[in-house]
């Protein structure tokens, strides 16, 4: 049984703090791991990948089949079923529709002092695409990661997953076909993270390294941020799900374990204002955890970091869920919109009872790459602008340069920087 919270306990702020501050993911133990393993790939390079993939994954490569080849690809996709095919298409086509909204736009224009001003955008030339593999596969994943890099126009798409004891769901290979992936490769975990970022004699370095995955994925992305840019921490799953005691409770326990079975460091939370309910939706998880066939990684998941908060109103709960900054917010209440309005940080939120956040893993058009560990108080999901960066422009005339000119001087000398002054001085004598 998950931890049960009760607003009108004495303990409850305690017990609420420890929930918003519990790491599930940012140990020291994953800390050393990563950074050990990044210090050998950068010293050895593909005979690091060879091994570590042989001790993570159960895999024997060599550096010549780390990468995926086009044959292999196009038999993966031979192999799905049509209405797999179909069912990825329409998830492609629906993702790309949203993101191709996100498309920024260029801005020039000249202000009162005749200045020219402006800000133009261009796309990363090559992205690392991280598809998480350990205990799952992940096509939607392949398609959330790479669509938006080809709409944003970035040349080089390069996709890591891994494919323990090289067992390779056909789906993720044909999403990478599907969405337009430049290179694949079979490896996963802390050990890829550090391949993209500094490169091997196979794998050639990319600017930027986006997508999802577990905790040592994480915290690779964590480590190699500055030589690399990253999208986010996209960690362990995380669901906070409130609703009112009028929802089916066999719904509500379905959503809330759809996030559990992710993985063991997972987390699911539910919300409501009737203590009854709460009760009938986790006997209903655990009569799911008996029979689920991922039951064994979602019950860990349940008991070691699940909740369930029962409040006197759900006027409260706006204020509960910025503190919990959670990844995926779904409001079964009657007026989800107006309680969307009242949040200020959550990655995604789900509307109404008939929309489950399982729409949005795969087909709702929004990207499923979103920030997890409290960071959507600061950071959003992937989007177009991840794989775009902005370069301003500025342009003047002697007219226009005279007029600012003074004010820069000032601020130079202001500063003892006399180079920067006499740089516009200079120009400023007839
Ligand atoms: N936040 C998001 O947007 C989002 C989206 C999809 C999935 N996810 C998350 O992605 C994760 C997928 O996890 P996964 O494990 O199935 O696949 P994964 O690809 O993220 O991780 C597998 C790799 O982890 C490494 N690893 C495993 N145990 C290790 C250890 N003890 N020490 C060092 N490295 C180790 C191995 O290299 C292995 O190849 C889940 O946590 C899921 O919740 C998040
Ligand atoms: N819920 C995950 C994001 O946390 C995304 C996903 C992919 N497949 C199923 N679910
Ligand atoms: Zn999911």
């Amino acid at each position: 049984m998950a931890r049960r919270l009760d607003c009108r306990e004495a303990d409850f702020e305690a017990s609420f703090a420890a929930l918003v501050e519990e790491r599930r993911e940012e140990t020291h133990d994953v800390r050393d791991t990563v950074s050990g393993i990044i210090a050998r790939v950068r010293g050895e390079g593909d005979a690091a990948l060879v091994d570590l993939t042989r001790h993570f994954d159960r895999l024997e490569l060599t550096p010549a089949t780390l990468r995926v080849t086009g044959e292999e690809l196009r038999a993966a996709r031979d192999a799905c079923t049509p209405e797999d095919l179909r069912a990825l298409e329409t998830a492609a086509a629906r993702i790309r529709a949203f993101h191709e909204r996100q498309i920024p736009k260029d801005e020039r224009w000249t202000d009162a002092q005749g200045v020219r001003l402006g800000m133009v955008w261009k796309p990363i030339d090559a992205v690392g695409l991280y598809v998480p593999g350990g205990t799952a596969a992940y096509p939607s994943s392949v398609l959330m990661n790479a669509i938006p890099a080809r709409v944003a126009g970035c040349r080089r798409l390069v996709m890591v997953a891994p494919t323990p004891e090289g067992r390779v769901n056909p789906l993720v290979l044909a999403a990478a076909a599907v969405a337009g992936v430049d290179e694949v490769y079979r490896i996963g975990g802390a050990q890829a993270v550090a391949a993209l970022a500094y490169g091997t004699s196979t794998i050639r370095p990319v600017d930027k390294i986006v997508g999802p995955g577990n905790a040592w994925v994480a915290e690779a992305k964590r480590q190699v941020f500055g030589r690399v840019g990253i999208d986010m921490i996209a960690g362990p799953s995380e669901i906070v799900v409130v609703a009112d005691g009028g929802n089916e409770p066999a719904w509500i326990a379905a959503d809330l374990l759809s996030q559990a079975e992710h993985d063991t460091r997972a987390q699911s939370i539910l919300i409501t204002e009737d203590a009854g309910f709460a009760a009938r939706v986790e006997a209903e998880i655990e009569r799911r955890l008996e029979t689920l066939s991922r039951g064994a990684i979602a019950k860990e998941s349940w008991r070691a970091h699940g909740a369930v908060i029962v409040v006197a109103s759900l006027e409260e709960v706006p204020a509960l869920v910025d503190r919990l900054a959670p990844e995926h917010l779904e409001l079964a209440v009657p007026d989800a919109e107006a309680m969307a309005a009242r949040i200020t940080h959550a990655g995604a939120i789900f509307l109404g009872p008939w929309t489950p956040e399982v729409i949005g893993d795969y087909v709702g058009g929004p990207n499923h790459v979103l920030p997890t560990s409290r960071t959507a108080r600061f950071a959003s999901g992937l989007a177009v602008h991840d794989f775009l960066k902005r370069t301003t422009l500025l342009g003047c005339d002697a007219a226009s340069f005279r007029a600012l000119a003074p004010a820069a001087g000032r601020l130079a000398r202001a500063e003892g920087l006399e180079a920067h002054a006499l740089a516009v001085e200079g120009r400023l004598v007839e």
